[in-house]
């Protein structure tokens, strides 16, 4: 469809009509003219080209211009020039109107596809792998690039650029860009003098540049591609000594969801403080100010130098390979994600050996059969009488395990009593077939299960103190003889290991569910289950994006 620069149209009217006014006779009879034939002419001309059906100008030729610059040539022999055309001249001439003719002509001609050369393989890595290609039209043949370059350790760089020219025009130079071929000729080891003469060379008044953007440009595309991010180090902003302004800090804890609200500085953005898990959101009791927190790119050569981030108050978790958060650097990059038909998440609880994770399963697949499944075990014993093979285990050969190991496909496995026993990540596909899967995995499992394909939902089943610990598992409160009873060392065996659970995988907690009573952790499950199945939850940006195309 042909483009309606109907702006423009309708200042060629008002000009006109002021020509006619001013061709007609006064009320003393005298005709005051300030434009011969011909100059008429030349206004009208141009008003056709955006008027017409379709402008014939050649690639690199522009009619229009020519059209222009001949009307302001005539013009100039003028002596008596009213208003409106000394506007219209100071308009011709400015290169943002020469730059929007040529477009305008261009479009109408239909000459807008796009003719990028593809990206070339030889990008330099040292540059990261972000490359633009940008493409200029000159309005004029001879006309100046208007950008200087300077070297700064044998890279090209963009120095500065003129306003008015047509590196300001495009909008897409920015001063720090590196500057890495110019109309297909790698400016690397080139002198200066010839990378400015390739700079304001151009075929058919076209130069095409390659570039490296600086990093203001990839701060801002980052800040418009992620918005949220998940912490995965505690921060206290009192204790870090490379800190700006400590005023102006915002401290977090691992696991908090961040809302980045000005990523524009390299080393220290701005957030607000969303709070934990799936469904932290923004306060709307009080307007929460941003704080200043390390950027992303501080924060990683932060940790990569070993040693000082305890000084600067930054305490990191286990190694990353041993927690299942491999993926994940200074921070992980989240968005929401909404319950939708189709996608089956397994609920994962995780906790310490004897807080009660087994238990709360049982209960919650005797209340709701039809809801949650559970995996079936794979194990290399042979089966006892009664055992249902693919029921109460698949019963397979050792060697079969075993391959199944080499192969990675075993969610968990260990041995018993010479016997290898695990769950495979088959029978947790098969088993989403069913239902929810219900996990009591080990944390390790983690590692296999927390990826795009799965997009588990994470409870921590966290221990109570000792005092309440011991009161809820008395044998008289549970009224169940055959209960173990929990010695004062077992006790506080499972709140050390809950600890320390909790401060290596914290990042990775949907939800925390204090197990007290087991009416209250039941009550409680369920509540959170109810919102998992109605509400967003936040989740890696990966797995929004595999989900999203599904
Ligand atoms: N809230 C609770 N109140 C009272 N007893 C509980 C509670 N939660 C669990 N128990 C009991 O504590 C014992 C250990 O629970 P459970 O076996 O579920 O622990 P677990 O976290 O699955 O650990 P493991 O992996 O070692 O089995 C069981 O006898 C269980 O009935």
């Amino acid at each position: 469809m042909k483009p309606s620069p109907s702006g423009i149209l309708t200042a060629f009217e008002h000009i006109l009509e002021s020509i006619e006014q001013e061709h007609r006779p006064q009320s003393n009879g005298v005709i005051k003219k300030t434009l011969s034939e011909s100059q008429v002419q030349s206004v009208l001309n141009i008003q056709r080209v955006f008027d017409e059906e379709e402008c014939k100008a050649e690639p690199g030729s522009s009619e229009t211009l020519a059209l222009s610059e001949k009307f302001i040539e005539d013009l100039n022999s003028v002596q008596v020039r009213s208003t409106a055309l000394q506007q219209l001249v100071t308009l011709l001439g400015r290169s943002h109107i020469r730059g929007l003719l040529l477009a305008v002509e261009n479009i109408s001609a239909g000459r807008f596809e796009q003719q990028l050369p593809s990206v070339p393989y030889e990008v330099d890595e040292d540059d990261g792998l972000a490359l633009k290609i940008v493409r200029i039209v000159k309005t004029e043949r001879d006309e100046q690039l208007g950008a200087t370059i300077r070297v700064e350790e044998g890279k090209v760089k963009i120095a500065r650029i003129m306003a008015g020219g047509p590196a300001e025009r495009c909008g897409c130079i920015e001063p720090g860009d590196r500057l890495l071929q110019i109309n297909g000729v790698s400016v690397t080891g080139l002198p200066n003098d010839r990378i400015a003469s390739l700079l304001n060379e151009a075929e058919n008044g076209v130069i095409t540049l390659h570039l490296s953007p600086s990093m203001s440009d990839l701060n801002s595309i980052s800040k418009d591609s992620v918005t949220h991010i998940r912490a995965t180090f505690d921060y206290t902003a009192s204790q870090d000594l490379r800190h700006p302004c400590p005023e102006a800090a915002l401290s977090f804890n691992k696991g908090d969801i961040l809302q980045l609200t000005v990523t524009s500085d390299i080393y220290w953005w701005q957030a607000k403080l969303l709070g934990k898990g799936a469904f932290a959101h923004e306060s709307t009791k009080r307007a929460m100010k941003s704080g200043l927190i390390p950027s992303e790119r501080m924060q990683s050569s932060q940790m990569s130098g070993a040693g000082s981030n305890e000084r600067a108050g930054i305490h990191r978790g286990t190694s990353k390979n041993s927690n299942g958060f491999q993926e994940l650097d200074s921070y992980e990059h989240v968005c929401k994600m909404a319950p939708r038909p189709g996608l089956v998440r397994p609920i994962v609880l995780i906790g310490p050996p004897g807080v009660g994770r087994n238990e709360l399963k049982r209960r919650l697949m005797m209340l709701f059969p039809e809801r949650f499944s559970t995996t079936i075990p794979h194990t290399s014993r042979a089966p006892r009488p009664g055992e249902v093979n693919g029921l109460d285990y698949h019963f397979v050969s050792r060697q079969q395990m075993e391959l199944m190991i080499e192969r990675k496909e075993m969610l968990e496995f260990g041995e018993y009593r010479g016997n290898l026993y695990g769950t495979c990540l088959s029978s947790v596909r098969a088993c989403r077939e069913i239902g929810t899967p219900l996990l009591c995995p080990h944390p390790l499992a983690l590692a296999h299960l927390r990826t795009p394909e799965f997009a588990p939902f994470i409870v921590f089943v966290e221990p109570p103190d000792a005092v309440s610990f011991k009161e809820t598992r008395s044998a008289s409160v549970r009224g169940v003889k055959t209960a173990p009873s929990f010695t004062n060392s077992q006790i506080q065996q499972i709140i050390e290991t809950g600890a320390q659970l909790r401060s290596a995988y914290a990042p990775l907690f949907d939800a925390i569910v204090v197990n007290r009573t087991l009416d209250e952790s039941l009550s409680e499950l369920i509540q959170l289950f109810h919102k998992f199945d109605t509400q967003p939850t936040w989740v890696p940006l990966c797995w929004a994006t595999r989900w999203d195309g599904h």
